[in-house]
């Protein structure tokens, strides 16, 4: 339903305006392309990608449990919002404005291009309850995190190839220190955890420290889009305990994981083929068309 060529006629500039709006955020924050990359995955896990997420108000999806103090780059949408609507008024959804954001960052961090598809509209609610039911935790398990794929129609390899999103981006203590002192009421660390990591990570998250500090989901290249994130979890150098899960966890699901971290790390072509599919796969997650929803003019609040 979704097409490549949505605004050819009614906005033949996104793709340029978009690209250079994020270049000009990517120049002030490298990051910023991490946190871009992350809006459109939690957009689209919520209510498909429909741009709940940019609502303001109370109760909405900003304030869930995995956004809350945590998604950003909101401003930066804003920007490309603007600057969209100067040169073709009405026209780019909000939740189009997201997927190219997405694709972009990956591209300006050394990742994969892919022909992004459009003509998504922009919904009608955000939900803080449905965002925190639907959004993967970095406290699950493999199995616990494929239910919450397969709930949107996504699969094993799904998991597997759009974690190595983390590839780029930071995470505070305060989502992986449970690993590092008590993990599980073991009275020890987590042993899946890399002993020499686990010291160096031990000094940035102390306990009862602060829980907002935040370190590199890849420790190896945290801004450039690589497989490195995939050798990480081999040796046992994933931050997230949902990260090197995919690897060393017990469950069904890692099993399947396990033999895609280790292709992925040994052949970053293979990861970059099947991150490429896989976010064209989310990108589809129940869009909103034809006369669906509405183009917002303003990405935080209904028209
Ligand atoms: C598989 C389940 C996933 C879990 C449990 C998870 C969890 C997390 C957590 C806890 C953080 C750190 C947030 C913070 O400390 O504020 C994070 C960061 C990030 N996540 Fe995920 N994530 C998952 C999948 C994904 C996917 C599918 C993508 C994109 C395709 C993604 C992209 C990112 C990026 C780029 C960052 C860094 C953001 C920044 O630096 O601003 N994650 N994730
Ligand atoms: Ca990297």
């Amino acid at each position: 339903q979704l097409t490549s060529d949505f605004y050819v006629q009614s906005c033949p500039k996104v793709f340029q305006i978009v690209r250079q709006e994020v270049k000009n955020a990517i120049k002030t924050e490298m990051r910023m392309a991490a946190s871009l990359l992350r809006l459109h995955f939690h957009d689209c896990f919520v209510n498909g990608c429909d741009a709940s997420l940019l609502l303001d108000g109370n109760n909405t999806e900003k304030s869930s449990n995995a956004n809350l103090n945590s998604a950003r780059g909101f401003e930066v949408v804003d920007n490309i919002k603007n600057a969209l609507e100067r040169t073709c008024s009405g026209v780019v959804s909000c939740a189009d404005i997201l997927a190219i954001a997405a694709r972009d960052s990956v591209i300006l961090s050394g990742g994969p291009s892919w022909r992004v598809l459009l003509g998504r509209r922009d919904g009608m609610v955000s939900n803080q309850t449905a965002a925190n039911s639907a959004l993967p935790s970095p406290f699950e398990t493999a199995d616990q995190i494929l239910a919450k794929f397969v709930a949107v129609d996504l699969n094993a390899t799904d998991v597997a190839s759009l974690s190595g999103a983390h590839t780029i981006g930071l995470a505070k203590c305060g989502t992986f220190s449970h690993r590092l002192f008590n993990f599980s009421g073991s009275g020890a660390p987590d042993r899946t955890m890399n002993t020499e990591l686990q010291t160096n990570l031990q000094g940035v998250c102390p306990l009862n420290g602060d829980g907002d500090k935040t370190t590199d989901l890849d420790i190896n290249s945290v801004d450039l889009f690589d497989n490195h994130y995939f050798s990480n979890l081999v040796n046992g150098k994933g931050i997230l305990q949902s990260d090197q899960e995919l690897f060393s966890g017990g469950d069904a699901a890692a099993l399947a994981t396990k033999i895609l971290v280790q292709q992925y790390s040994d052949d970053s072509k293979l990861f970059f083929n099947d991150f490429r599919n896989s976010m064209i796969r989310m990108g589809n997650i129940r869009p909103l068309t034809g006369s669906q929803g509405e183009i917002r003019k303003n990405c935080r609040v209904l028209n």
